[in-house]
């Protein structure tokens, strides 16, 4: 079983402008809710690919009733822990017909010790050899941030495989408890290694300073341009594919998605980074934050042959 875990749910809020305009009233010419949090959004992909699995997360009042609908009409199924705060709502505003995008992300619920403790409880209880965990996205208030940390553990002592997508101290901290893969995007990268990357070289050293802080590989996203692959034994950088950017919110999740796919069903590790690669070229190309289909990745795939 593939389960997906999101700390910091949101609904995805985006209003459709035609231009950005400061110090003005802008009319929206549309907009759109979408349910998003990093881990649902893997389980949205993951059913887009008909491939089952458990979203749990911490959710809590009006917004909260919303996304756990919103994930039960795509046929997810959900263990959530009920917390007391209000879950967040996360706002992009998207020029129309353009590539450009503005997203504030809220920071999130206060979460109380018990709140917490319950949903590590149920982790623990659900914790089976051989399944896929995905941890994913920012930590609300209240969360330590050893939090992926410790849950790595926990996931890893009953024989489990994680999935790391984070950012910050909490992706350092994660990091250093052995997760099996973690995916940071470039920015991400950098920020955790203190490198910059300028040329082939000091793309492959700082994908090295990465698997030095832990984790047994990885996958480095760079948008467009496609993803590297790192284990201590080798290193595949795969190319996207070609397509027409609408907006790229996503694609980092559904790559995820693409990669735990493949990889929860046996295949190789470069043959789960082409799938994650379409996945999420296949998410790029759609408006707003929808996400790519199984039609999408499946055409992507026969021309990337
Ligand atoms: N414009 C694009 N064209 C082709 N492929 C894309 C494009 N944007 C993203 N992708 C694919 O999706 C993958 C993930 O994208 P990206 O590196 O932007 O992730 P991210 O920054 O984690 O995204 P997010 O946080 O918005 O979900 C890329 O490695 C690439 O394969
Ligand atoms: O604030 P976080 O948890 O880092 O990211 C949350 C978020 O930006 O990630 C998803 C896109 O990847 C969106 O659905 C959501 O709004």
């Amino acid at each position: 079983m593939i389960y997906t875990l999101t700390l910091n749910p949101a609904i995805d809020f985006e209003l459709i402008v035609a231009d950005f305009e400061f110090d003005a009233v802008s009319r929206a010419l549309g907009s759109r809710v979408d349910c998003g949090g990093k881990g649902f959004n893997v389980s949205r992909m993951l059913a887009n690919l008909k491939m089952p699995s458990i979203a749990m997360g911490l959710v809590g009042g009006p917004t909260g009733d919303r996304l756990s609908a919103m994930l039960g009409e795509l046929g997810i199924d959900t263990r959530f822990t009920r917390i007391a705060g209000e879950t967040r709502t996360n706002v992009s505003l998207v020029q129309a017909g353009g590539s450009k995008h503005l997203k504030v992300n809220d920071t999130g619920p206060s979460i109380s010790d018990e709140e917490l403790a319950e949903l590590i409880g149920m982790v623990r209880a659900a914790a089976r050899p051989g399944d896929w965990w995905v941890l994913a996205g920012s930590l609300p208030p209240g969360v330590p941030d050893d939090v992926y940390a410790q849950l790595i553990t926990i996931l890893d002592q009953q024989g489990a495989f994680t999935v790391l997508d984070s950012s910050g101290e909490a992706l350092r901290l994660g990091c250093a408890a052995g997760p099996t893969l973690v995916k940071p995007n470039l920015a991400e990268a950098e920020q955790l290694t203190g490198l910059v990357v300028s040329d082939a070289a000091s793309l492959t050293a700082l994908a090295q300073a990465v698997l030095l802080l832990g984790p047994v590989s990885l996958v480095l996203s760079m948008g467009k341009t496609g993803a590297l692959l790192a284990t201590p034994d080798e290193q595949v950088e795969c190319i996207s594919p070609r397509i027409v950017e609408q907006n790229p919110i996503g694609a980092g999740d559904s790559m995820v998605a693409g990669l735990v796919w493949g990889l929860s069903q046996g295949q190789s590790q470069s043959g789960s980074l082409t799938l994650g690669i379409a996945c999420g070229a296949a998410t790029a190309s759609c408006a707003g934050t929808t996400l790519g289909t199984l039609a999408d990745v499946e055409a992507l795939l026969a021309n990337s042959n």
